[in-house]
């Protein structure tokens, strides 16, 4: 819940005191010590506080969830940016959802005037920077936005009954009806950066990619199965709080280069609508920073790490005993305890570890918010520590692999729109014999010369060109390590012979006794 605080002080008015102020002030602001200048004005905001007929009322973006930005915070944002965006001075266009409409909004920490059932309200964005140099475990700790809403008294329980909820609802709705899906990266630094949104730890863009499970190329039955799952994790919530899990999935994508994996996370988000954060790892500073990444992302959201076995070392086995105390001070081996903000604090230096990388998956700050699916994709699962991809943290795993028949006839389908030729026999059988990524398959049903158009025949003629090259690479690649491997065997075989030889000649020696 929101933090609601209405600002009531209970001085006296003294009516003297407020005179002789007035009088005295510009003596005071002049020549008065520091500390009690400041108590003055202090003093004086409070009675004018207490004088006018006019409420304070404040949202902070940081309620008493001190991790998670209010939901009323955000409700009210929304609000002001889009209902009230005809009653402020200073706007902002821009395109909305599927860039198709325009949509206009009120410019940011611009004030805003609002009227309900009669009544004023004036709204102005604000923000408290800390001055302090101390280190801060809590989000939005350094930068404390909120908003104060501003109405006469007599307007009182309006306000708290009618108005607030009304701020509330509307802010839902037009968050739900604008929502345009986004995508997420913590690698956006830099005043150049093209992303917005930057209030946190996460910049965006709008997320348009297009693939979806129509267009993936993989055996139907495998993409069956992972819809169903996917269908079934969505509708499953009251299933996930009754058996006592948090309601997240982890999926883990593995697969040689082009084989679709980063094609099928943006098919997913698109299924699901949720949305897309890019976690580059090697731009996490610490376990603690990937911790408050996690705190910040949103529900309904796909969390990815591409190339997990290429961001950060985290292959090999777990650390040793000499190692596990500095691992414990990371965030312990796989164990899911909070650490205090001191403790984090020293270790701002270090980079991820494997163990904070575990706890971040399923540790317990990993229940928070709900919804949400974790990907990993690598080209090599061999590498990954076993701990990492473990059937309960990577639930599932889909292995993307080189193109059959099957995942060509959707290809055919979407780049030249045919699902019936003469040459399909060929390239069934030339696709069982030969590797070949979907990747590299659609680059050739793909002709990018504007000269050639995209004629079925010609384009299918130069898949089985292409398919029949690789094939004799293929062949000529295997001939090859079978004679490497040949003269390394031989190799060893002459070698084991010397051995023997010379092993027989020093025996023999020995026994006529010429050692
Ligand atoms: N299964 C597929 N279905 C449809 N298109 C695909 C498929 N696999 C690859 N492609 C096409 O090939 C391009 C590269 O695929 P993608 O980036 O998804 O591969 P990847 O497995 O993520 O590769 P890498 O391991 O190098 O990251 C995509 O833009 C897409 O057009
Ligand atoms: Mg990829």
């Amino acid at each position: 819940m929101a933090e609601v605080v209405v600002e009531k002080w209970g001085l006296a008015p003294v009516w003297s005191a407020l005179a002789s102020l007035v009088f005295l002030w510009p003596v005071l602001n002049n020549y008065a010590p520091a500390g009690l200048r400041q108590w003055l004005t202090t003093f004086a905001e409070r009675l004018a506080t207490y004088l006018s007929p006019y409420l304070h009322l404040t949202i902070s973006e940081y309620g008493q969830e001190r991790f998670r930005r209010s939901d009323f915070y955000l409700a009210v944002e929304a609000y002001l940016s889009h209902a009230c965006a005809r009653r402020a001075r200073k706007l902002r266009a821009d395109l909305g959802k599927d860039a198709r409409a325009l949509q206009v909004s009120v410019d940011d920490d611009q004030e805003v005037i609002d009227s309900f059932r009669g009544a004023t309200l004036w709204w102005y964005p604000s923000k408290k920077t800390n001055r302090s140099n101390v280190f801060s475990f809590y989000p939005g700790e350094d930068e404390r936005h909120f908003y104060k809403l501003v109405f006469h008294r007599r307007h009182r329980d309006l306000v708290l009954d009618d108005y607030l909820p009304h701020v509330l609802a509307e802010g839902r709705a037009v968050t739900v009806s604008n929502r345009q899906r986004r995508l997420f990266t913590n690698n956006a630094s830099g005043s150049s950066n093209p992303y917005r949104g930057g209030k946190g730890v996460w910049s965006h863009v709008p997320f348009e990619h297009p693939a979806t499970f129509d267009t993936l190329a993989m055996d139907p039955d495998q993409k069956e199965a992972i819809i169903d799952d996917l269908t079934a994790f969505r509708d499953s919530k009251a299933y996930y709080s009754k058996v006592g899990k948090a309601w997240k999935r982890g999926y883990l994508l593995h697969g040689p280069p082009g084989t679709g994996k980063s094609t099928m996370i943006a098919a997913m988000a698109n299924f699901l609508e949720y949305d897309v954060y890019d976690l580059e790892l090697t731009a996490v500073k610490s376990n603690t920073d990937l911790r408050k990444l996690y705190i910040e992302t949103t529900g309904k959201s796909i969390i990815v790490i591409e190339d997990i076995d290429c961001s950060v070392d985290l292959t090999g086995k777990r650390k040793k005993a000499s190692d596990d105390k500095k691992a414990s001070s990371d965030g312990g081996d796989g164990d899911d305890k909070p650490k205090l903000p001191t403790d984090e604090a020293k270790d701002e230096a270090s980079k991820v570890t494997l163990s904070g990388l575990l706890n971040f998956i399923d540790g317990l700050w990993s229940a928070c918010g709900g919804e949400r699916i974790i990907i990993f994709t690598t080209n090599h699962k061999e590498k990954l520590d076993p701990a990492l991809i473990r059937r309960g943290r990577m639930d599932v795993h889909i292995e993307m692999s080189y193109c059959r028949f099957e995942a060509f006839k959707v290809l055919a389908k979407n780049y030249l729109g045919v699902e019936q030729h003469e040459l399909f026999g060929e390239i069934r059988r030339l696709l069982e014999e030969t590797d070949m990524s979907p990747a590299d398959v659609a680059e050739n049903l793909m002709p990018m010369s504007k000269r050639k158009k995209r004629d079925p025949d010609a384009c299918l003629a130069g898949l089985i060109e292409a398919l029949n090259k690789a094939k004799e690479e293929a062949e000529a690649k295997e001939k090859e390590e079978a004679a490497e491997a040949k003269a390394a065997k031989e190799k060893e075989e002459a070698a084991v012979k010397d051995d023997d030889d010379e092993a027989g000649k020093s025996s023999s020696d020995k026994a006529n006794g010429t050692i």
